[in-house]
C-alpha cells in the first residue's frame, strides 16, 4: 500500500463522541461511491464483545491499544471513508499515522450541541455513562479542550453544525 496521501482517496472522519463521524461517514461514502468503514464496529467485531464490555474487562488503556492496532492493521480500499472513534487521534501516532494514509476531516462541534446529540446517546460510550444534564455539557467541554489540539492538526475542519455530505464533499474537493 502506498503511504502517502496525495494519490489515495482515503478519508478519515475525526471529532468528538456525537459530532457525526458515523452518520456523516455513511453518507459522504454513498454520495462519493467509496466504501464505509467505520473502525469502531471493526473493534468490535475483532474484540467479539462491545466496546462497553471491553472497557469493562480490559480497561481503557488497553481499548486503546486495540484501537490503535485495528487503525493500523485494517486493509482499507483505496476509495474509503473511515469513521474513527472519538478518542483515536489523541492516542500514540495515530495522527500522523492517519494524515500519512489519507486526508483526515475534523468534524467541529460545541459541547452543548454534543451533549444534546448524546444526553440519550450513550450506548458503546462508557466514558459517558454516568454523566447527564449540565455534567455533562462540563464534562465534554473540558474533554474537548484536551483534545482539540490534536483534532485541529486535521487536513480539513468542517463546522458539524447543520452539515451535509455535500459541503463535506465541497471541502475535500474545493
Ligand atoms: N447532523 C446531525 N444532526 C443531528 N443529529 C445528528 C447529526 N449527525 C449525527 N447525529 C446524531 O448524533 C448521534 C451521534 O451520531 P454518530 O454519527 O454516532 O456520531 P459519532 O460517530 O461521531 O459518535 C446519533 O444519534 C445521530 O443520529
Ligand atoms: O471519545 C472516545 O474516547 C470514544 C469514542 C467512541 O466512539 P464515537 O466517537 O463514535 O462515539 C468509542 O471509540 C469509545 O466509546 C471511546
Ligand atoms: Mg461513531
Amino acid at each position: 500500500m502506498s503511504n502517502t496521501s496525495d494519490n489515495i482517496s482515503r478519508i478519515f472522519l475525526v471529532g468528538y463522541m456525537g459530532c457525526g463521524k458515523t452518520t456523516m461517514g455513511k453518507k459522504l461514502a454513498s454520495r462519493l461511491g467509496y466504501a464505509f468503514i467505520d473502525l469502531d464496529h471493526v473493534l468490535e467485531a475483532q474484540a467479539g464483545k462491545t466496546i462497553t464490555q471491553y472497557f469493562a474487562d480490559h480497561g481503557e488503556a488497553a481499548f486503546r491499544e486495540l484501537e490503535s492496532s485495528v487503525l493500523k492493521d485494517t486493509v482499507y480500499p483505496d476509495k474509503a471513508v473511515v469513521s474513527t472513534g472519538g478518542g483515536l487521534p489523541c492516542f500514540f501516532d495515530n495522527m500522523d499515522w492517519m494524515k500519512a494514509h489519507g486526508k483526515v476531516v475534523y468534524i467541529k462541534l460545541n459541547a452543548k450541541t454534543l451533549a444534546g446529540r448524546l444526553e440519550n446517546n450513550k450506548d458503546d460510550r462508557p466514558i459517558l455513562r454516568h454523566k447527564h444534564g449540565d455534567e455533562l455539557v462540563a464534562f465534554i467541554d473540558e474533554k474537548l479542550a484536551e483534545r482539540e489540539p490534536f483534532y485541529s492538526r486535521a487536513n480539513v475542519i468542517a463546522d458539524g453544525l447543520s452539515l451535509t455530505a455535500e459541503r463535506l464533499d465541497q471541502l475535500l474537493h474545493p
